[in-house]
C-alpha cells in the first residue's frame, strides 16, 4: 500500500469534520475522494500531509508514520493544495525553479525538468509571465507544475479544477491520466462526480465526515442498479403496445408521458432487443432511444438523500 489512513478522527470544537476514517491507497491507482462542500476531504487531505493534526488514528505512506517523515520521503510526495500556492511576483518559469529546488533539483537535471513541466502544463507561452498575470486556469497549472517537477512517486490533488475554464479543466484532467500512465500513484478529491467518475479506478464516497462507500465506479454504481430505464419516443402510444411491452421478461413498469413510454427493467434483464420488436411490430416508429445509465450523483443521493451539489 502506498498510504494506509487508520481510524483517523479530527474534531473542531463541536464539529467532528473527520469521524473514524480508514482507507488504503494502492501503488498505480487514481483514487478519488468524492463528497459535497463540508464532507471532510481537505481535513483527510491535509491530515495526510502532515498539514493538520489528527486527534486518533495513524497514517502511513510507504509504510511510515507520517510523523516520522525523512526529506527522502517528502521528495517522493508532490502536492498540489485546493488553494494556489505560487509566488505571485515570480514568473512561471522562476516559480518552477524555486519549488523544484526546495524537492532537491540541481544543475542541469532541475532545468530540464522546469522546461518538462512547462511542456506537459501546456504554459511554453507563459514562461516568462508573472504569476500574477496569469488566468485562474493557468494558475492551476502552475501550481500542479510546482508539484510534479521533481517526478513524484505519490501525487495528492484537492480540487485541482475548482472554479475554472473548460479548456484549462480538460488539460489538467489529461495531465493527471498521464501522470498516473507515467507511474505515479494520484489521490484526487472533488465534488465534481464526472470528473471523478473518468479519472478514479477506485473512489470512496465522504459524507459528514464519514466514508459512506467505496469501490470503483462500476462496484459504486451497482450498489443503486436494482433497475434500469430506458425511455423512447414514439410516433403515437397506444394502450396494446404497452400492455405487450408489460408482457415482456424482465420488465417491471411500462410508463407513457405523452408520445414518449418509460420501461423500467431488472437489472440484468436483456430485454432491450424485445422490446424494440414490439414496438416496430406494432407499426409505431422509434423516434428515439435514450438509456439512463446510473451515475454517482445517484449513488450519492441514494445513500444520503441529497444531492453532491446542495
Ligand atoms: N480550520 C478549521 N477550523 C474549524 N473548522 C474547520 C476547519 N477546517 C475545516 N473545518 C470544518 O470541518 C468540516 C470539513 O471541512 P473540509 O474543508 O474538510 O471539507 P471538504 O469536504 O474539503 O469541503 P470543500 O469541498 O468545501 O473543501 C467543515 O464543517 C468545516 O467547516
Amino acid at each position: 500500500m502506498v498510504v494506509e489512513i487508520k481510524n483517523i478522527v479530527k474534531r473542531y470544537k463541536e464539529d467532528l469534520a473527520v469521524d473514524n476514517v480508514s482507507l488504503s491507497i494502492k501503488e498505480g491507482e487514481v483514487f478519488g475522494l468524492l463528497g459535497p462542500n463540508g464532507a471532510g476531504k481537505t481535513t483527510t487531505i491535509n491530515a495526510l500531509m502532515g498539514l493538520t493534526k489528527i486527534d486518533k488514528g495513524e497514517i502511513l505512506v510507504f509504510q511510515k508514520n507520517i510523523n516520522k517523515f525523512s526529506n527522502e520521503i517528502k521528495k517522493e510526495i508532490g502536492i498540489v493544495p485546493q488553494d494556489i500556492a505560487i509566488y505571485t511576483d515570480l514568473t512561471v518559469y522562476e516559480n518552477i525553479i524555486f519549488f523544484a529546488k526546495l524537492y532537491g533539483l540541481r544543475d542541469s537535471l532541475l532545468k530540464e525538468r522546469a522546461e518538462e513541466v512547462i511542456e506537459f502544463t501546456g504554459l511554453q507561452d507563459k514562461k516568462k509571465a508573472f504569476a500574477r498575470n496569469l488566468s485562474g486556469g493557468m494558475k492551476r497549472r502552475l501550481n500542479i507544475a510546482c508539484a510534479i517537477a521533481h517526478h513524484p512517486k505519490l501525487i495528492i490533488m484537492d480540487e485541482p479544477t475548482v472554479g475554472i475554464d473548460p479548456q484549462s479543466r480538460n488539460h489538467i484532467l489529461e495531465s493527471i491520466k498521464k501522470l498516473n500512465k507515467n507511474g505515479s500513484t494520484i489521490i484526487y478529491t472533488s465534488h465534481y462526480m464526472e470528473e471523478v467518475e473518468e479519472l478514479c479506478t477506485n473512489i470512496a464516497i465522504m459524507d459528514k465526515g464519514k466514508i459512506i462507500a467505496q469501490g470503483s465506479g462500476d462496484e459504486l454504481k451497482e450498489l443503486i442498479a436494482v433497475d434500469h430505464r430506458v425511455s423512447f419516443d414514439l410516433s403515437s402510444v397506444n394502450f396494446t403496445l404497452v400492455d405487450n411491452i408489460k408482457n415482456i421478461t424482465g420488465v417491471i413498469d411500462c410508463i407513457i408521458e405523452g408520445n414518449k413510454i418509460i420501461v423500467v427493467s431488472k437489472a440484468d434483464s436483456k430485454n432491450l432487443s424485445r422490446i424494440i420488436d414490439c414496438i416496430v411490430n406494432t407499426g409505431v416508429d422509434i423516434l428515439n432511444i435514450n438509456i439512463e445509465r446510473p451515475n454517482l450523483e445517484g449513488v450519492f443521493l441514494t445513500l444520503t438523500g441529497r444531492s453532491l451539489r446542495d
